[in-house]
């Protein structure tokens, strides 16, 4: 049986190519500066106002110089090195493998810095319009230089693409793995500078309300539920480098702005918001709330870890749940038309839902963002931006898999017919 690929009306194409990238980078780009007043509690929130911080000033480009070189140095370190995936030909991108050592060596030097200028944080916080003004600019930056390099200097054949108009190219990209300064970009941008922007920006905000209101428990659950989830990911980092964002998605403003700017602005808001407008929930709450958020993301881990785990097996041999794995065997062409296999796990959680980590990624999601109850919309922003983001990437990702094993993703959906939540979607 062979999948029919229907062409899209040329309405839709005009739309695609045309409209969407131009009117949500104008949005995006625009949002993060006027979410950085309305985390400090700004009530007239102008266009003149929200400019006059979007150049930054010195303390901001400071601590993004400062930030970006020591994530750099980080990959120049001699370190082992993991690969990725093989491209359709062939290609193995190697990556550090120091993320662990990394995390937490920020981690001490975060702390040291905060010993030895005690406002750090609190000028973290109050600069923080500034800072994502100049991560603006650097990330900009970046993708005007990599939609540059992509077109004149790309360097793998499964990069090419027909040409598109130049502000698409720009927003989705051009090559998948590309280098700078012999530095696998995405290992920069997403892992490097964003994950950890994410947990020191998190940090600060917690000192900077310690300072402001005195301890509470409800930030810390915020703070500690965070913390764990990105420590997580940078003891997973491996994992993450078969991801969609590493093996589909181009090095462009989607990844690349996304990561340097959208996830030190959105990713890190409940706990912005709550150095401003203080937690009302109870302690006994805030207890509650740290079980639910540690054993969602536990679960989120053990998914993925399962489906890793699996896939290390040799012939897919592993134990899940107490019972040998059961799969189905999928084949595959790769560029050079050759057929590989690949198997598609239907045990543990693979065999309740295809995709259940993101299932429990959303719970952890909202446990984090809980401590702002009470507090209106604003806390919960990151929460309802990911469940849109997984909802749309459960799409992409399916739409993907059936392109690539054809009738063997249609009997995998049989088995496993729901995507999300086991019987109901
Ligand atoms: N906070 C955030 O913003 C986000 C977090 N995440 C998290 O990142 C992690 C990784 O997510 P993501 O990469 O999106 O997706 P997945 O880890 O779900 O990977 C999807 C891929 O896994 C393979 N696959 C699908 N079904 C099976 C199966 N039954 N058995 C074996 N392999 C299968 C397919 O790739 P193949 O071609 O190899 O077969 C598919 O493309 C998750 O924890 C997720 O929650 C993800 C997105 C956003
Ligand atoms: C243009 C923007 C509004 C959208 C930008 C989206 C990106 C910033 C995010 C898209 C997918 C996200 C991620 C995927 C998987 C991840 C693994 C997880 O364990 C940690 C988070 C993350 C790296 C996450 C980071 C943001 C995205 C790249």
């Amino acid at each position: 049986m062979k999948t029919k690929i229907m062409k899209p009306p040329e309405w839709y194409d005009v739309i695609r190519y045309h409209i969407v990238p131009p009117v949500f980078m104008v949005v995006f780009t625009g949002a993060v500066q006027y979410l950085a007043l309305v985390g400090q509690g700004e009530i007239n929130i102008t266009w003149r106002l929200a400019a006059s911080k979007a150049l930054g000033n010195s303390f901001s480009w400071g601590c993004v110089a400062l930030f970006s070189l020591w994530a750099i140095l980080w990959l120049q370190l001699p370190a082992g090195q993991v690969h990725g995936p093989p491209t359709l030909f062939g290609y193995r991108p190697p990556y550090q493998d120091n993320g662990v050592l990394y995390y937490w060596a920020s981690l001490v030097g975060f702390f040291t810095m905060q010993a030895m200028w005690p406002d750090l944080s609190s000028a973290i916080f109050s600069n923080m319009p500034e800072l994502l003004g100049t991560l603006n600019l650097v990330a900009l930056t970046l993708c005007t230089l990599l939609l540059l390099k992509g077109k004149l200097k790309p360097e793998h054949r499964d990069d090419r693409y027909p040409t598109r108009p130049v502000l698409y190219e720009f927003y989705t990209g051009l090559e998948r793995h590309p280098h700078i300064l012999g530095m696998d970009v995405k290992q920069l941008t997403n892992c490097r500078i964003g994950m950890m922007a994410w947990q020191l920006l998190i940090l600060a905000f917690y000192l900077a309300g310690v300072q402001r209101h005195g301890f509470s428990a409800a930030t810390l659950v915020n703070l500690l539920l965070q913390s764990v989830y990105v420590a997580k990911f940078f003891w997973w980092e491996a994992g993450y480098f078969s991801t969609l964002d590493i093996i589909l998605d181009r090095a462009g403003y989607y990844i690349c702005w996304g990561c340097l700017v959208w996830v030190p602005c959105l990713y890190t808001f409940s706990s912005y918001y709550l150095v401003a407008h203080p937690p009302i929930i109870s302690t006994t709450t805030a207890l509650l709330i740290a079980i639910l958020g540690l054993f969602t993301i536990l679960l989120n881990y053990r998914v993925d870890y399962e489906k890793q785990l699996f896939r290390r097996a040799p012939d897919g041999k592993c134990n899940l749940w107490g019972k040998p794995a059961r799969f189905i065997e999928a084949q595959y062409k790769d560029s050079s038309g050759n057929v590989r296999t690949s198997k598609l796990l239907l045990s543990g959680f693979w065999g309740s839902a295809r995709h259940l980590n993101y299932t429990f990624e959303l719970l952890a999601s909202l446990a984090w963002c809980l401590p702002g109850f009470g507090l209106g919309v604003w806390p919960f922003l990151y929460f309802n931006f990911l469940a849109c983001l997984l909802v749309h990437r459960t799409f992409r990702d399916e739409e993907k898999c059936a392109v690539k094993y054809g009738h063997n993703w249609g009997r995998y959906c049989q088995k496993v017919p729901f995507r999300l939540i086991p019987h109901v979607f």
